[in-house]
């Protein structure tokens, strides 16, 4: 295999960045795009070491939310057309339990809105089932499986929610409404909406800081969920390095959940 793989990976804030360009064992390239959007380049050492070939990695903290990271995430695959094979949304997360305790590592099986609908008296319904739109993306099923199994982690699906739940109730409600999931952040679907408009695989790998459940900000082990985040990340650098492009390009024949009719997850620009 020749050629150099290009990946892009959004995170909501600095530190994790900071986290994953760690994982790289080198110091970063700033590429600023726009004003408020700079890129920080690495390329992870793997096959072929750091020479031609292998993966080149940038980084974009691109802020918290869904919103944030669906425009940062486009602004980069706009500018740089056809230029990714996958793009990875990563940082921090809660963690449900008992699927996964803090310090753990979540690879999304599916990437999944989890607030995104209407609540009335009978309860939430989501855009899906009111037919106005999506509320799932799939990753590549092989590769995010690899990737699970090289930085043991769960593999699960991860939700997306605007806001961070902070009672019991509100827990047990998410995890019931959404059977075996592991983890809820604030970005992924945001992520892979962007990422299914160009084509573009898009993957959830998140770190344990704190149990979903009542809010205890004190409780947050941040710290250790940002080491986790560089370790996992060194451990998923060799797998998306050494795959063949195919591996990378199984989403296209895996439809999003409760998919529109619009395809946007087919026929990307991906060389
Ligand atoms: O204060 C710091 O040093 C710091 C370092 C890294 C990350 C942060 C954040 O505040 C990250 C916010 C980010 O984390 C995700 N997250 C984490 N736990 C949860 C949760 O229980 N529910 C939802 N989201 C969570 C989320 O993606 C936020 O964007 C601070």
């Amino acid at each position: 295999m020749t050629g150099t793989r290009r990946v892009l990976v959004v995170t909501a804030v600095p530190p994790e960045r900071d986290a994953v360009v760690l994982s790289a064992g080198a110091a970063p390239e700033p590429l600023p795009l726009l004003d408020h959007l700079v890129l920080h380049r690495v390329r992870p050492p793997g096959r072929g070491g750091n020479g031609p070939g292998g993966l080149l990695v940038d980084t974009l903290a691109a802020g918290v939310g869904p919103a944030a990271a669906a425009a940062g995430t486009s602004a980069v695959l706009a500018l740089a057309p056809g230029a990714y094979e996958v793009v990875i949304s990563a940082g921090i997360a809660g963690g449900f339990a008992p699927a996964v305790a803090v310090g753990g590592t979540v690879v999304a099986s599916a990437i999944v809105a989890a607030d995104l609908g209407g609540q009335t008296a009978e309860g939430f319904t989501d855009v899906a089932q009111m037919g106005v739109g999506v509320v799932a993306h799939r990753p590549p099923p092989g590769l995010a499986r690899a990737l699970a199994e090289a930085a043991g982690a769960v593999l699960a699906p991860v939700l997306t929610v605007s806001t961070v739940t902070g009672t019991a109730p509100r827990a047990e409600e998410l995890a019931g409404r959404h059977a075996g999931a592991a983890a809820e952040a604030m970005e992924g679907f945001g992520v892979a909406t962007a990422a299914a408009l160009f084509g573009v695989p898009a993957l959830e790998v998140r770190t344990v800081s704190n149990a979903v459940g009542p809010r205890d900000r004190a409780a947050w082990r941040i710290p250790e969920a940002l080491r986790a985040l560089t370790d996992a990340f060194a451990a998923i650098w060799p797998v998306l390095d050494g795959r063949q492009v195919m591996d990378v390009r199984e989403a296209r024949d895996v439809p999003d959940v409760r998919d529109d009719d619009s395809g946007r997850n087919r026929g990307g620009r991906v060389p």
